[in-house]
């Protein structure tokens, strides 16, 4: 892809495709059933944050969590892309959070509604720079991190994804067109939890990538 910095990526995205439940330990340590098929939703893009500006809390959320996930950011166009032909379709990767209103989440859930404004107000998708393609040589042996205050709260391994990238990328395509600049959140590890105004974030993939967002405190 032509571009190599975060507002490129932005302003070329349509939108944001997210994976949940991918870790078997995340989805059993909310008390969700292991998935079968990858469960799919999107969030918009006016709620990417760039560094250097702080998460808000939804209206009405008591319950705000922290939720590291690989991103990917798709570098050519394709729809009904062959599991085997999918990493030609990689165009870069990035650090993503995808805040989850978890208090809002658990209501909708219960009563059978969507999850979109539980995950999709400004803010909740705070992203770190554009990571080129080559500079991650397997995608699926990366260690993935989150601190909050210092303390580590989140530490798996992307190897630990019930659905592999390849897969992923091939699923979402059977129903919908990707295209340049559309990012995949894939889906968070074990350790997710609240989080309180003026916490300070970090997270990483391994050493290739890290970034640091507050939350706000107003
Ligand atoms: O809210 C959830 O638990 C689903 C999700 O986004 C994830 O697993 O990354
Ligand atoms: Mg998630």
């Amino acid at each position: 892809m032509a571009s190599n910095r975060l507002a490129q990526f932005r302003e070329f995205g349509k939108k944001i495709v997210a994976v949940g439940r991918n870790y078997k330990a995340h989805a059993e340590e909310l008390g969700n059933k292991v998935p079968e098929k990858p469960i799919i939703f999107t969030k918009p893009t006016t709620s990417y944050l760039s560094q250097g500006h702080p998460i808000k809390f939804p209206p009405g959320c008591t319950d705000l969590h922290h939720e590291v996930e690989l991103g990917i950011v798709v570098g050519k166009k394709g729809y009904q892309i062959p599991e085997e032909k999918a990493k030609e379709y990689i165009g870069g990767y990035f650090v993503a959070l995808d805040m989850t209103a978890r208090d809002l989440q658990l209501e909708a859930k219960k009563n059978g509604h969507p999850w979109t404004l539980s995950k999709g107000w400004d803010t909740s998708t705070p992203a770190g720079e554009f990571i080129e393609k080559d500079k991650i040589t397997n995608p699926q042996n990366l260690q993935i991190w989150l601190k909050v205050n210092g303390e580590m709260r989140q530490n798996g391994n992307t190897a630990d994804m019930i659905f592999s990238i390849s897969y992923l990328i091939s699923f979402i395509s059977k129903y919908m067109t990707l295209e340049e600049g559309d990012v995949i959140l894939t889906g968070t590890p074990s350790g997710v939890g609240g989080l309180k105004g003026g916490d300070v974030i970090e997270a990483g993939i391994g050493d290739v990538s890290k970034i640091k967002f507050s939350v706000d405190s107003s």
